[in-house]
């Protein structure tokens, strides 16, 4: 098995074949599945040199499979956690490939223990399309997920596809502080913006995530909590999106970054070399704990 510390000042993990993956019906018991003993490398912390702060704990599996089976453990284990002390959990979703590595979660024994009763669920961005577009992340969340576990359909908070970008942006800002004012949501006694118990965030080969993309002056952007773009490079060209004040202000943030087109990126964030710290993905720091869930590929060039 390869080992992927290179110098790295961080938790690397890489992940053996998990013994539920072989095609068996085993016991489903999720304490069995223990990254932090039978599965794990090493443990190591990352923190940027000039900050100081964490770039939070790397994990690196040598199969999407695994990938999504340590993905599902840790969603499971956190919704638990959170709902065992409030009534809500609030999670978000970003588009993309993300929801290849969800494939686990939506199996047994997850999908059968999970209590998605306290599930809300949001959208990290959103494309100016109909929902039954092909482009839609709403589509892509339904198709892959919400279509496959029992969450109320009231506690599902999509972006309003009948407004321009700039209405539906407004829009689920309105909605978020009404969440706020009801209790569903958190505000972040930090910042003042919403915290979400947890973020799924996915990148793209040039280091985008949600739809904040590099050079971009919504990179900038320090008081609204949803805003929209209609030159994205990447079509479609109209997007709404959470902004960084309000990805930074979450209690969990995994990055799951799957590929060797996003070996680049992911080196750029988590390599040692000196770095500008613009790319968008290198400005997801949020004030809670940050997971990578990486692929060998992605992690390639660490
Ligand atoms: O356009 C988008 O791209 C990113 C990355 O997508 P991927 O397919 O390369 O994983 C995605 O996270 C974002 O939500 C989406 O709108």
């Amino acid at each position: 098995m390869a080992s992927f510390a290179s110098g790295l000042n961080a938790s690397i993990v890489l992940a053996r074949r998990h013994p539920l993956s072989v095609g068996r019906s085993p016991p489903f018991t999720l304490p069995a599945f223990n990254h932090r003993t039978k599965y794990q490398l090493s443990c190591r912390l990352k923190s940027d040199m000039t900050t100081g702060k964490s770039k939070g704990d790397v994990k690196v599996f040598d199969s999407n499979e695994n990938l999504s089976l340590s993905l599902a453990n840790y969603i499971s284990d956190l919704s638990a956690k959170v709902t065992a002390e409030k009534s809500t959990f609030t999670v978000v979703f970003s588009g993309g490939s993300l929801f290849k590595s969800l494939s686990k979660l939506v199996e047994a024994p997850y999908v059968d223990s999970i209590d998605w009763s306290k599930w809300n669920v949001f959208w990290l961005d959103e494309r100016v399309v109909p929902k039954d577009h092909p482009d839609s992340n709403y589509l892509l969340a339904y198709d892959n997920f919400l279509s496959k576990v029992s969450i109320p359909p009231g506690n599902v908070y999509a972006i309003n596809d009948a407004l321009s970008a700039e209405g539906a942006a407004d829009d689920y800002e309105t909605c978020l502080k009404h969440l706020v004012n009801t209790g569903t949501l958190s505000i972040s006694e930090a910042s003042g913006f919403p915290k979400f118990d947890l973020m799924l965030i996915g990148m793209g080969p040039d280091g985008h995530v949600a739809s904040l993309f590099p050079g971009h002056p919504l990179l900038q952007e320090s008081t609204k909590w949803v805003t929209y773009i209609k030159d994205s490079p990447k079509p479609p060209p109209e997007r709404i999106t959470f902004t960084f004040p309000v990805i930074n202000s979450s209690a969990h943030v995994a990055l799951v970054i799957t590929g060797s087109n996003k070996a680049h990126p992911v080196h750029v964030a988590l390599g040692d070399g000196q770095n500008s710290g613009t790319l968008p993905i290198q400005m997801v720091s949020p004030e809670g704990k940050l997971s990578w869930f990486l692929d060998k590929e992605a992690a390639s060039k660490l």
